[in-house]
């Protein structure tokens, strides 16, 4: 979301104009434009964006999913979001119907490696399954409500319980490249500097216009995943943990990876809040699960540069543990 600070000449006879170099800038709204216009009329003047839009209103939402509706029969509970690398979670998927984001009138398309770009339907662990290969990130330039959108519309196909994935980098010492962190909490770090997912208009029928998020990842699921992750032997790489999202795409400097950890942080990555909240808000349940596919660097002497292959490169090396650990969950867990 834009914010602008322009200066407004009201004249005697009320008219009002708008200097020619009034732009828009990172800033907040002149408290004396504020009292004499609405907010609405600021914004059109100013030439930018509907400020007041969440994104696609609720009858697109549903509209968007009638026509996936009509590539496949699978009536998906859960849906699943893979993170960078971890896409070939599909490949578990049987009796699977494949439908590319590009086909799909108005869903965003994702433009990172690792993030294919298509929808699978069909079952993994004998449930009707939606998988989202590839998602959108914030820092490929789009505004935060279409980076969650998917799950609005994943909802709207009928799913009840979401699973998100990703790649992210370790904060705490204790953790290692290669560790599985199941999300216990998050910090919204856009959301806390004013670029919540849910800024904007709020349509009562996706959610309250002032949701909690204090327990947003479902307790029991985590308490499940991790007996799971246990029985297959990955006592040693289990972690749980807080998530931070930040906005990328830079991977962090020594200092801001020590001012993370400082916030509490024990995993850093460029997604999945939005998703989390979004989906909390229209009353999905929610399951994270982060893979550390690198360490920050916290020290000087030491700090040595992440790079998206390497992110990815982890990713395959750990893949078939995950799908294990998601399968097996996807398999047991109540609908
Ligand atoms: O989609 P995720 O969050 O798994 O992707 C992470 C964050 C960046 O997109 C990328 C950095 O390598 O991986
Ligand atoms: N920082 C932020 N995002 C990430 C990282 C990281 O080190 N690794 C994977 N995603």
């Amino acid at each position: 979301m834009h914010k602008v600070v322009i200066n407004v000449i009201i004249d005697f006879d009320g008219i009002l104009s708008v200097p020619n170099d009034a732009m828009p800038i990172s800033g907040v709204y002149k408290q004396p434009v504020i009292t004499k216009l609405k907010r609405r009329e600021i914004v059109v003047m100013a030439g930018i964006d509907d400020m007041s839009s969440s994104g696609y209103s609720f009858d697109e939402v549903q509209s968007i999913a009638e026509n996936i509706k009509s590539h496949t029969k699978i009536q998906p509970k859960i849906g699943i979001v893979c993170g960078s690398g971890l896409g070939d979670l599909a490949n578990h998927v049987t009796n699977s119907d494949t439908i590319c984001y590009s086909q799909i009138p108005k869903f965003p398309v994702s433009t990172v490696p690792g993030h294919d770009g298509k929808l699978v339907f069909g079952l993994l662990g004998g449930k009707p399954v939606v998988l989202m290969r590839g998602r959108i990130h914030y820092y490929e330039g789009h505004p935060m409500w279409r980076v969650a959108v998917p799950v609005r519309i994943m909802k709207a196909l009928g799913i009840t319980t979401v699973i998100l994935t990703n790649a992210a980098g370790g904060l705490n010492p204790e953790y290692k490249t290669g560790d599985i962190m199941i999300i216990k909490d998050h910090i919204d770090l856009p959301g806390l500097t004013g670029e919540c997912v849910l800024i904007g208009k709020n349509d009562e029928r996706f959610g309250p216009r002032f949701p909690a998020t204090v327990n947003t990842y479902d307790q029991s699921l985590q308490d499940l995943a991790k007996t799971i992750a246990e029985k297959l032997g990955y006592a040693k790489i289990l972690r749980q943990g807080t998530y931070v999202m930040v906005g990328g795409p830079t991977f962090e400097t020594v200092a801001e990876s020590r001012l993370l950890r400082l916030f509490g942080a024990d995993a850093v990555g460029m997604s999945t809040v939005p998703e989390a909240i979004v989906a909390r808000h229209c009353g999905l349940r929610v399951f994270g699960i982060s893979l550390i596919t690198d360490m920050c660097p916290q020290d000087y002497n030491v700090s040595r540069a992440t790079t998206h292959e390497e992110v990815l490169l982890v990713g395959e090396r750990r893949a078939k543990d995950l799908q294990k650990l998601v399968t097996s969950l996807v398999e047991q867990m109540n609908d």
